[in-house]
């Protein structure tokens, strides 16, 4: 399938400690997860992606459209719930998507639409007129993805989107999110093997900011039924966990 993202050589470093080495991976319709133990690299592969951290090595492409020379552009086909966010509370859903619209320089005619469309990807249109601050914590991580897809966005960011969740807002998630990735590459950092089992078809790892595995689920497994079981089996052997 046609590559949305390309990623090559890109390496960062905080203060002389190496966070990324020299990564280089393709980017297709779909969810891939990016896993590995804290201190990876996942949120500093997200920062770069999402140029909420400055390229220092490498480059980012998206579509043609290069993220440091083309910045504005890249931005507004780009789509990210950072790990932690604060919603404006006394705003209704609709009111603050609205915002956000305007903000990611969706034209006025299809605002409404835009918005409309945000809420009905996250299943959120029938709460659409409720101040943020009624909805739980589960919704309000449905409003930071509307957030995130309102400008029909190539590529959604997710980080970690289901920590911090309770097991009936995790699964109601873990279904959501695979839809996203009909038409555009989704991209959710996570540590959980659960979290790749329920929504992604692709699995980067990265251990140490290097890469130690781009390709298939099933590739990951090697074709082995119990995708969950095998999954956090081949990922201890990967990475060195216990
Ligand atoms: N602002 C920073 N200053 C200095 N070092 C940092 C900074 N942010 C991250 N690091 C270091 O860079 C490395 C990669 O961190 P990063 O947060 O990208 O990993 P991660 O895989 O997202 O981890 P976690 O699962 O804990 O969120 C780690 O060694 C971390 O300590």
């Amino acid at each position: 399938m046609e590559n949305v993202v390309q990623v090559r050589g890109v390496s960062h470093r905080y203060r002389g400690a190496i966070a990324l080495h020299e990564v280089d991976v393709d980017l297709r319709p779909g969810v891939t997860a990016v896993l590995g133990p804290n201190g990876a690299g996942k949120s500093t592969f997200l920062g770069v992606l999402s140029t909420a951290l400055r390229i220092q090595r490498g480059s980012v492409d998206l579509g043609g459209i290069d993220s440091v020379r083309d910045r504005r552009r890249y931005r507004a086909g780009l789509g990210f719930l950072p790990q932690s966010f604060t919603l404006p509370t006394n705003l209704t859903v609709r009111e603050f998507l609205g915002l956000t619209a305007w903000q990611r320089l969706v034209p006025r005619a299809g605002r409404a639409a835009a918005v409309e469309a945000a809420l009905d990807a996250v299943d959120l249109a029938g709460r659409r007129d409720e101040r943020i601050s009624a909805l739980s914590g589960g919704m309000h991580r449905r409003v930071g993805i509307a957030q995130a897809v309102v400008n029909h966005p190539r590529l959604l960011l997710l980080d970690e989107p289901t920590v911090g969740l309770d097991p009936r807002q995790r699964r109601g998630l873990r279904e959501l999110v695979p839809t996203l990735g009909a038409d555009r590459a989704v991209v959710i950092s996570t540590h959980l093997t659960e979290d790749v089992a329920a929504m992604a078809d692709r699995v980067l790892v990265l251990a140490e900011g290097a890469v130690r595995f781009d390709g298939t689920v099933h590739e990951f497994t090697a074709g082995r039924g119990r995708v969950a079981a095998h999954l956090d089996a081949a990922y201890e052997a990967l990475v060195g966990e216990s």
